[in-house]
């Protein structure tokens, strides 16, 4: 497993890969700013990112929402200090999945780095097979469903624009598109938040061996390879300014040119284009080309927040249960009446993808045979909690009791269930009074 550790602060850094390196089979990356720690992100398969919130540059929430919108699949812990807990509620619900207040025992946090182990090695069993089935009745994901149909019946090669915030499924509708076109057309994507703006030009374009220094044989870009097929376009507000233009020169003219090459490759594939960015404002500050907007633009499809459809949100619970029922070791069969108001009362920030991640997380951890209001993640649906200090000791206190008492007051399995140590945990029980029974 690799760990990654984003902190400005050297000490703090120096301290957790000393003590998180002395676990066995964990090679730990560290970073002293967010850049750094995308950079490090995008080049490793980082399983686990442990992150300061405050950091210079880009800060510690930046980073989570950028790790969200490159689908990289880390499990995200925050470090905060007490009177930024509020940002790290914030970071919960855009799916970090826990956060640890300074200044912390390091033997609590290696303890709960070797529970997260456990954690993941769950996760990235259960993860494998994806899914592409546009789950939803509701008035939005139904008129989406309708363009779909007809989009496919006419065979249209037209290009789709696809707009929503972070989560809602833009990829998922763009698959689904896909799909329905039949499975002769090859789909191509190119998530252009992910590669940096300097390769972007090769990957799309292609080029021939010697192009620049490290072309060291000839490439096929993706625009080649989505001949007669589809080019999904992810984040393409992310696109860099002058491969705009060639974008657009290749979509009026039906063809273009590899780098360092003077032969002209025909051009032919629908363009389905997703953002999360207001593209008329990125055009109004210069961001973004309206010319090209306007082509990409041709059918525009909007998917709402999951907070604006909220009859959606039972249905994917259920979907998810289901889906991770099948690939979960668990006793839980559905979810009870208070935990679902909850659910679909949350405003559920980080959409579909923070309900899915929800779900698989409740089914990995939890020992009960329905979903409760005990199983939900506390600091995301406790509402009207304020987070002043006494009242996150009283909250600390509780969660203990109940942990204890699903765990027949065994120290050793709720210190477990809690990640701390038992030390820790029987001191803690020590300073809130709580007796053994
Ligand atoms: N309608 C839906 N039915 C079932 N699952 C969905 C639906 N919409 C989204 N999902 C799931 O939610 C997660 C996020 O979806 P997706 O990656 O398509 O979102 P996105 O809008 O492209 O996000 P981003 O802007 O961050 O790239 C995925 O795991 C996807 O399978």
């Amino acid at each position: 497993m690799n760990v990654l550790i984003i902190d400005d602060e050297k000490s703090i850094r120096f301290s957790l890969k000393t003590g998180i390196k002395k676990l066995k089979g964990i090679q730990v990356f560290a970073a002293e700013s967010g850049e750094e720690g995308l950079d490090i992100i995008m080049n490793n398969k980082i399983d686990l990112a442990i992150i300061d919130i405050k950091l210079p540059g880009i800060d510690g929430i930046e980073v989570l929402e950028r790790i969200n919108r490159l689908k990289m699949d880390v499990t995200v812990i925050m470090i905060t200090y007490i009177s930024e807990v509020r940002l790290a509620v914030k970071a919960m619900k855009l799916g970090a999945y826990d956060y640890y207040t300074k200044p912390f025992n390091i033997m609590d946090v290696i303890e709960s780095v070797e529970n997260m182990r456990k954690f993941i090695e769950k996760k990235n069993r259960v993860d494998e097979g994806s899914e592409t089935r546009l789950i939803g009745e509701s008035g939005n994901i139904s008129d989406i469903r309708r363009m779909i149909g007809r989009i496919a019946e006419k065979g249209m090669n037209t290009n789709i624009m696809i707009t929503g915030e972070s989560g809602t499924g833009k990829e998922v509708v763009a698959r689904s598109i896909a799909e329905s076109l039949g499975e002769d057309r090859q789909f191509v994507a190119l998530n252009c938040a992910a590669i940096p703006k300097t390769l972007q030009e090769s990957e799309l374009f292609g080029h021939e061996k010697g192009a620049f220094t490290e072309a060291k044989s000839k490439k096929l870009g993706l625009m080649e390879k989505s001949n007669r097929g589809i080019l999904f376009l992810d984040e393409v507000g992310d696109m860099d300014m002058s491969l705009q233009k060639k974008l657009l020169r290749a979509i009026q003219e039906k063809k273009f040119r590899r780098l360092g090459s003077t032969e002209e490759v025909e051009f032919d594939a629908m363009i389905i284009s997703a953002t999360n960015k207001d593209l008329k404002y990125e055009i109004k500050n210069g961001m973004f080309r309206e010319d090209l907007y306007y082509r990409l633009n041709i059918i525009p499809i909007k998917i709402e927040p999951l907070r604006k459809r909220r009859e959606d949100i039972p249905l994917l619970l259920e979907h998810y249960l289901q889906f991770y029922k099948s690939r979960i070791d668990t006793d839980i069969e559905g979810i009870d009446d208070a935990a679902m108001e909850l659910l679909v009362n949350h405003d559920w920030q980080g959409n579909i993808r923070e309900l899915r991640n929800t779900v698989e997380r409740i089914l990995i951890l939890s020992g009960n045979d329905m979903i409760r209001t005990d199983d939900l993640p506390e600091d995301v649906f406790l509402k009207k909690r304020e987070y002043a200090n006494s009242e996150l000791k009283e909250a600390e206190r509780d969660i203990i009791v109940r942990t204890l008492k699903e765990n027949n007051f065994n120290i050793t399995h709720a210190s477990q269930k809690l990640g701390m140590t038992r030390t820790t945990l029987r001191n803690k029980m020590k300073k809130y009074g709580i007796e053994t029974e």
